[in-house]
């Protein structure tokens, strides 16, 4: 699902045009390509795990209204385009793929529609972000087909397409596009996009670091992430790489396989809940490639909560010697900023 709806959202890249963007009510961007990836891999979960709740970013309602006519029409356009390409190694045609899957454009929206459930602690539930860093993908840059399944409010499986990060950043002539996951208990791994079946799988460790080669993985945009206090946790641990700004959950592979040492994401204070399709999957993983993620306090991320992570305290991730480093810093940092606003209070 996550290899299907990679090559649908690259394609659809190469050909979105300006009036195929509508900006939702939090003025964040959502795109026809976020739309139709959500109803194929919708559909492909459906169909293999009927009773399977799945708790995914979009939702049709902009869809079935008038002024949503046009838009609808690419995207029902766009979903049977990826729902009907030719069946691939390990694909099933029992999971509505293959020439002749074509649906309808009420089915199409019923089927985004499956991702409406509000979560909980108890049972089996999805998560998909069909495009996660849409910014990013409007850029050109990173961004994220993003899936996971949680039982009982824990992540067992997580899948991460980027179809736009370098295969080996060493090695820039192997291209770009790969297919991290991970299963509980079994291990993070990295595939290539293009022949994620027939190759083996890259099995990934956290390196150790020394303050020479540790950097910061961070967020492009500024609205997202408290990059000042990044920068002072830096400072506070001795970090003289520049950090590494990327867009998406881009930065949970890069972190899983070494190529950065922490991903810290710090709340802006506006009140932004963080969603658990942006951290679930991307959890696993650095979890299964040796490395410990919590929020900014050392609490474990709590996915049995309803849609959001609830009360926004950040989140920090590395590897194990690493991550207490960084929370000890983490909270100097925080001391030293509830000093310099109770100063200016006086
Ligand atoms: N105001 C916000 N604060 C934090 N994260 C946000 C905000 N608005 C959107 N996001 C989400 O942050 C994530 C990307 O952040 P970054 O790339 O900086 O790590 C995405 O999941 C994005 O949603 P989306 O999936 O719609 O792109
Ligand atoms: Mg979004
Ligand atoms: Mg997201
Ligand atoms: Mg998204």
């Amino acid at each position: 699902a996550v290899r299907r709806a990679c090559v649908l959202t690259d394609s659809v890249f190469h050909k979105l045009v300006k009036n195929e963007t509508l900006t939702k009510d939090d003025k964040s961007p959502v795109t026809v390509g976020d739309f139709s990836a959500q109803a194929l891999i919708n559909t492909i979960i459906t169909r293999a795990f009927p009773d399977d709740p799945i708790v995914g970013e979009e939702d049709a309602s902009d869809l079935r209204v008038e002024s949503g006519i046009t838009l609808r029409n690419r995207i029902v356009e766009l979903a049977n385009e990826a729902l009907t390409a030719e069946l691939k190694q390990g694909d099933d045609p029992a999971w509505g793929i293959g020439p002749g899957a074509t649906q309808t454009a009420e089915q199409i929206m019923d089927v985004i529609d499956r991702g409406n459930y509000g979560g909980g602690p108890k049972g089996r539930m999805w998560t998909l972000d069909p495009i996660d860093g849409t910014k990013g993908f409007l850029r050109g840059e990173q961004y994220a087909v993003c899936l996971s399944l949680i039982v009982d409010s824990r992540v067992e499986l997580g899948v991460i397409g980027c179809p736009n990060l370098p295969i080996d950043p060493s090695n820039p002539s192997l291209g770009k596009g790969s297919i991290f996951y991970a299963v509980r208990g079994q291990g993070a791994w990295q595939v290539p996009l293009t022949e994620p079946f027939s190759s083996s799988p890259k099995r990934l460790t956290i390196p150790a670091f020394t303050n020479e080669t540790l950097n910061l993985l961070e967020s492009v945009e500024k609205a997202h992430a408290k990059l000042s206090f990044n920068d002072r946790v830096a400072e506070l641990l001795g970090i003289t790489r520049p950090p590494t700004r990327m867009d998406s959950q881009a930065k949970y592979c890069s972190l899983a396989r070494g190529d950065g040492g922490v991903y810290l994401r710090m709340p802006t204070g506006v009140g932004y809940k963080e969603k658990i399709w942006d951290h679930a999957p991307g959890s696993v993983l650095v979890e299964e490639a040796g490395g410990v993620i919590t929020d900014s306090r050392g609490e474990p991320l709590n996915f049995g909560l309803g849609r959001t992570l609830g009360e926004n305290f950040g989140v920090v991730a590395a590897g194990k010697a690493v991550h207490s480093r960084v929370l000890e810093a983490v909270q100097k940092a925080k001391e030293e900023e509830a000093l310099a606003a109770q100063n200016a209070k006086i």
